[in-house]
């Protein structure tokens, strides 16, 4: 009975090939295989019929899921239910009313000018009190790891958990040291989220469910580090309560705690930003840094660029280094952090492309395949490429269904601002005061499953410091 699967028997030869697996003869990662059937596919729209999941990467397509038909196709049931017990009703999981009213709240927060220039100073002081001082002694000259190889994407999501706790909660993780320790709570968040990732792999909902009745498996290791995160949330939530509201917090947590006194709730919240600004960022610098190694070029454009144009001091400069933006969007174009991202249909729908959508399907538009579409950026689709965004030296956007790197429509990312200026600081001062290279040559970077890419295994570099740089 708990094997029993509600989706539909498919031979057809993509279909087995997902079963069996044996796409994977052929590419490293199942985002790869995806990337090569869209490329073949005449209307860039395929159908995994025993996932029941069709899977776009025409941007016409995406534009109608995201927007004219926004209504149409919400995150839904399935995916609720899925993420439910880590995510709760925060943001990322909800629809209707609750995902209105925590946007507009969230809106007004990261919009707001003084949450900006807060935004900057934390990214900066954890930069200058934390991430320089660990590249520093890893680097070949340091007398203290004698220049031994260093996991960046580690570094970089001890990083970015910093930074989103301090910025939206007030409080320091201190996941970032020199000691490199070992964090609980960032443990049991990267468990949730995987452990919760892997539900959704499973063949049916029915096995991790009856799994989390008998409280067994997978379903036990994903409860005690919900509780883990959740005893975290909880004692944030208790500090900012004793503080009251004369506290003169103007974070995000007490903006909605002006809103709410339910715990649960705020702790949803809390669980979402967490989640919303940690791998994320953690995982665009990761692949950024895997393409800068392979491109010292582009590092001395960015290097040549930095020393020109005066250092970045505020949020809203972020704009005025036209080749370092550029840099990031190639690099995410790539390598971006969420691969692919699903909602459901709820009415039957015909899509521009022509493709047919029951009720119930699960409709995907997939990031990472549309980066490397040559119908979207041209044959040399597989090339770094950063000049290929500027127009006489200019940054120009592309229309950002063609590039739902922070997805599109209605529901578009709200942190891309703080994210860019995140990404920015770091490159901008990594770049300036060292040399890194990869310690193994990888050729493909192969993915761990999750909810934002992760390279397995880590990036693993050599860092140097620039003379005369530090
Ligand atoms: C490179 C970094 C980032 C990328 C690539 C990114 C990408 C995305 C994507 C694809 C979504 C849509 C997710 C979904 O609906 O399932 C999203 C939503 C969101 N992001 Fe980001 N994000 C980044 C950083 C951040 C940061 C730093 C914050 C907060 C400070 C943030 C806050 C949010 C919020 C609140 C939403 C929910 C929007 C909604 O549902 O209306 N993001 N982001």
């Amino acid at each position: 009975l708990i094997y029993r699967t509600s989706t539909p028997q498919c031979t057809c030869k993509i279909c087995h090939a997902y079963v069996t697996s044996t796409w994977s003869i052929h590419f490293t990662n199942l985002s790869d295989w995806y990337t090569h059937l869209l490329n073949k596919s005449p209307t860039k729209t395929i159908h995994i019929h025993v996932l029941n999941n069709l899977i776009t990467s025409n941007h016409e397509s995406v534009q109608y899921i995201l927007k004219t038909r926004f209504q149409n196709y919400p995150k839904g049931k399935p995916f609720s239910l899925i993420l439910g017990d880590f995510l709760g009703r925060g943001i990322f999981n909800v629809d209707g009313d609750s995902w209105r009213f925590q946007r507009k709240m969230a809106c007004l927060e990261l919009g707001n000018l003084s949450m900006r220039s807060h935004a900057f100073e934390v990214v900066n002081d954890e930069i200058d009190r934390r991430l320089v001082p660990v590249l520093s002694s890893f680097s070949k000259s340091s007398s203290q790891r004698e220049g031994l190889d260093l996991d960046l994407q580690d570094v970089f999501r001890r990083f970015s958990f910093d930074v989103i706790c301090k910025f939206s909660f007030g409080f320091d993780p201190r996941c970032l040291d020199v000691s490199l320790p070992v964090s609980d709570l960032a443990v049991a968040f990267d468990l949730a989220s995987r452990l919760s990732a892997e539900r959704a792999m499973n063949p049916s909902a029915l096995v991790w469910r009856m799994k989390r009745v008998l409280n067994v498996g997978s379903e036990r290791r994903l409860k005690e580090a919900i509780d883990t995160v959740d005893a975290f949330a909880g004692e944030v939530i208790r500090e900012r309560n004793k503080l009251g509201s004369c506290s003169g917090h103007g974070d995000l947590l007490s903006r909605f705690m002006a809103t709410t006194k339910d715990p649960e709730y705020l702790r949803d919240i809390i669980v979402s930003f967490m989640l919303a600004g940690r791998d994320t960022v953690a995982s665009a610098l990761t692949g950024l840094f895997w393409l800068l190694a392979r491109h010292p070029q582009v590092v001395a454009t960015i290097r040549e660029e930095v020393a020109e144009v005066e250092a970045l001091t505020s949020f809203d400069q972020i704009h005025e280094h036209h080749y370092l933006q550029a840099v990031v969007f190639e690099g995410m174009r790539l390598f971006p952090p969420i691969q692919f991202n699903s909602k459901f249909c709820l009415e039957n729908d015909t899509f521009p492309d022509g493709t047919f959508v029951k009720k119930g399907t699960r409709v995907t538009y997939h990031p990472y395949a549309m980066g490397r579409m040559e119908s979207i950026w041209g044959s040399d689709c597989l090339d770094f490429k950063p000049e290929r965004w500027l127009k006489n030296g200019v940054f120009l956007q592309e229309t950002p269904f063609k590039y739902p790197v922070f997805q599109a429509g209605y529901r578009m990312c709200l942190g891309k601002e703080m994210a860019l200026v995140e990404i920015k600081s770091v490159v901008i001062s990594l770049l300036q005061r060292f040399d890194i290279e990869l310690a193994t040559p990888v050729r493909t970077p192969r993915f761990s499953p999750g909810l934002t890419a992760t390279f397995t295994g880590g990036l693993q570099v050599r860092v140097s410091e620039r003379r005369g740089k530090t």
